[in-house]
C-alpha cells in the first residue's frame, strides 16, 4: 500500500485509489476525437456542463520561451541580441522573479555561447533553462553547463503517438518514462512538455502517465514539471466545456487526479483561435502557477501567448505588479524595431504604434478634454506612451498642437498651442489634403515630413524628451 495515494474525489464524495482509478488505456486504434475534430469541418466545442472550481495558487508567475518557441519561427537572434533581451527580461520581471525562467536551445555552439553569456550575468531571475533532444549526450551537456532543469518533449495525443511516433500508448509511455528516468539519474529535473494535450485522451493517457511521473518524482526526490502544451490552440476556457479542449478540466485533472502540485504545472498556449491569452489566464485561475510566453507572441504559426499581455493580466488579477517594470516593454518594442528590424503590427495591444492612438474625430474630442475617457490606463506612466490623437480633417488647430506636443514629448514651456505659427502651417497643409479629396487619416510619417519642412522654414527645432 505504501506507494499508493488515496485522495478524496469531490465529484463522487468517495476516497479513491489513484492507480486503480486511472490505468493506462492501451487502445488498438488512435482516439482522434472525431466528434470534436473532423478535419474537413471546423473543430467543435462540446459541453457537458461539469463546472470546475477556481483554484488560483497563492503565487503565480510567467516563464519565457522567446529563445525557443519564439526563435523557432523566425530568423535566429545573434548572441548579442539574446543577451540584451535577457537583460531586458531581468529588468521587466523585477526583483520578485515574476519572469521566472527563460528557456534556451543547446544545439549549436552559438546557442551555447548565448547561454554562457546569460549565465555570466549572474541573475537569479529569469533562471536559464534548456530545451534538448532527449539523449544521454544532451543530458550530460545540461549537467556540464550547470543547469538544474531541462525541457523534454513527451507528445501525448494519439495524433502524435500513432501517426508520428508509430507506437502504441503503452510503448510510448514506457519510452518516455525510461528517458525521464535517465534524466533523473543524472540529477536533472525534467520539465515534461505534453505536446498536443488538447487533442489527447486525458484520463486514458495523460493522467496515468502523470501518475507515473509523480512516482518517479517521489523516488528520485527531484521535481518533475508538467508543461500543458496547447500546441494547436484548441484549448477553451468556457465553463462546462468538455476535455480535452477544456483548460480548466485539464488543470483540474492534473492537480486532483494525478496529484501534480500547482507549482509544477505550467501552461503553454498558441493563438490559432485567438485564445492564447485567455487560456493562459484560465490556467492560472484553475491552479497552474506558471504560464509560458513569448515576447510579442512571436512563435509557431499564429504565435504563443504574448509575454507582455500576461504582465498586464497578472496586474489585473493580483492588483499589483509585484515589482515588474512595465516600461521595459516599450524599450523592448523599440529595440526590436531599431536593432532587430521587426516592427510589431501597429494595432497590437500595449506595444503597437497605434495601440493608444485615437482617430475618430468624436473620440479625439473626448480625449483632448480628458484622456481617461479614451485611454485604457495611464499609458504614459506604465509604458512611456501617452495617448495620441491622429490628425485628420476634423482635428483642428488644437488637435494638431496636441499631436505635436505628445509625439515629440515636448515639456511644459516648450509646448506649442493653436496660435503657434508651426501649427498654422501644418493645418494649412492638412486642409489642402482634404480639400483635394483625401478620405483617410494622415500617417505619422507624412506629418513628420511636413513638420520637418515647416520647422526648417521657420528656423526652429522641436526639442522634446524623445
Ligand atoms: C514542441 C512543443 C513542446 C511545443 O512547444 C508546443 O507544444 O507548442
Amino acid at each position: 500500500m505504501e506507494n499508493r495515494k488515496v485522495y478524496f474525489d469531490k465529484h463522487t464524495n468517495l476516497l479513491q485509489l489513484e492507480e486503480h482509478m486511472y490505468p493506462l488505456v492501451d487502445v488498438d486504434t488512435p482516439n482522434v476525437f472525431r466528434n470534436l475534430f473532423h478535419y474537413d469541418e471546423i473543430p467543435k466545442i462540446a459541453f457537458n456542463d461539469r463546472i470546475v472550481p477556481h483554484s488560483m495558487p497563492d503565487e503565480i508567475w510567467i516563464t519565457d520561451t522567446t529563445f525557443r518557441d519564439g526563435q523557432q519561427s523566425r530568423a535566429p537572434y545573434s548572441t548579442e541580441q539574446i543577451v540584451t533581451l535577457y537583460d531586458y527580461f531581468h529588468k521587466l520581471g523585477g526583483p520578485n522573479g515574476k519572469i521566472r525562467q527563460s528557456e534556451f536551445f543547446l544545439y549549436s555552439k552559438k546557442d551555447r555561447d548565448a547561454v554562457y553569456k546569460c549565465l555570466e550575468r549572474g541573475y537569479e531571475f529569469p533562471e536559464v533553462t534548456s530545451w534538448i533532444r532527449a539523449s544521454k549526450k544532451d543530458f550530460e551537456l545540461v549537467k556540464d553547463i550547470g543547469m538544474k532543469e531541462t525541457g523534454i518533449l513527451v507528445s501525448c495525443s494519439d495524433y502524435h503517438i500513432f501517426y508520428k511516433l508509430k507506437m502504441t500508448r503503452r510503448e510510448c509511455m514506457n519510452h518516455y518514462l525510461s528517458v525521464i528516468r535517465e534524466c533523473l539519474e543524472k540529477g536533472i529535473s525534467p520539465r515534461c512538455h505534453l505536446e498536443d494535450i488538447t487533442r489527447s485522451d486525458i484520463y486514458g493517457f495523460v493522467i496515468p502517465f502523470c501518475l507515473e511521473l509523480m512516482k518517479l518524482m517521489e523516488e528520485y526526490k527531484i521535481p518533475v514539471k508538467i508543461r500543458v502544451c496547447d500546441t494547436m490552440g484548441y484549448g477553451v476556457n468556457y465553463p462546462g466545456a468538455v476535455i480535452p479542449r477544456s483548460i480548466p478540466g485539464i488543470i483540474y485533472g492534473l492537480r486532483v487526479h494525478a496529484g501534480v502540485p500547482s507549482e509544477l504545472i505550467e501552461f503553454h498556449g498558441h493563438n490559432d483561435f485567438y485564445k492564447a491569452v485567455s487560456n493562459s489566464t484560465t490556467a492560472w485561475l484553475y491552479g497552474a502557477c506558471g504560464v509560458n510566453c513569448s515576447l510579442f507572441g512571436i512563435g509557431e504559426r499564429t504565435g504563443n501567448t504574448p509575454l507582455e499581455a500576461m504582465v498586464f493580466e497578472y496586474a489585473q488579477l493580483r492588483g499589483t505588479l509585484d515589482g515588474m517594470d512595465t516600461t521595459v516593454i516599450t524599450d523592448l518594442a523599440e529595440y526590436y524595431e531599431k536593432e532587430i528590424g521587426y516592427r510589431v503590427p501597429s494595432r497590437t495591444p500595449f506595444v503597437g504604434r497605434n495601440f493608444n492612438v485615437t482617430r475618430a474625430g468624436i473620440h479625439a474630442d473626448g480625449l483632448l478634454k480628458n484622456e481617461e475617457i479614451y485611454n485604457v490606463f495611464d499609458t504614459d506612466k506604465f509604458l512611456k506612451r501617452p495617448p495620441l490623437v491622429a490628425v485628420s480633417n476634423t482635428s483642428g488647430l488644437a488637435g494638431i498642437a496636441h499631436w505635436i506636443n505628445t509625439y515629440f514629448r515636448l515639456p511644459e514651456g516648450k509646448q506649442v498651442d493653436k496660435n503657434t505659427e508651426l501649427v498654422t502651417m501644418v493645418k494649412a497643409w492638412v486642409d489642402k489634403e482634404y480639400e483635394e479629396g483625401r478620405v483617410t487619416v494622415l500617417t505619422d510619417d507624412e506629418l513628420l515630413a511636413v513638420i520637418d519642412d515647416a520647422c526648417r522654414q521657420l528656423g526652429i527645432e522641436l526639442t522634446g524628451e524623445k
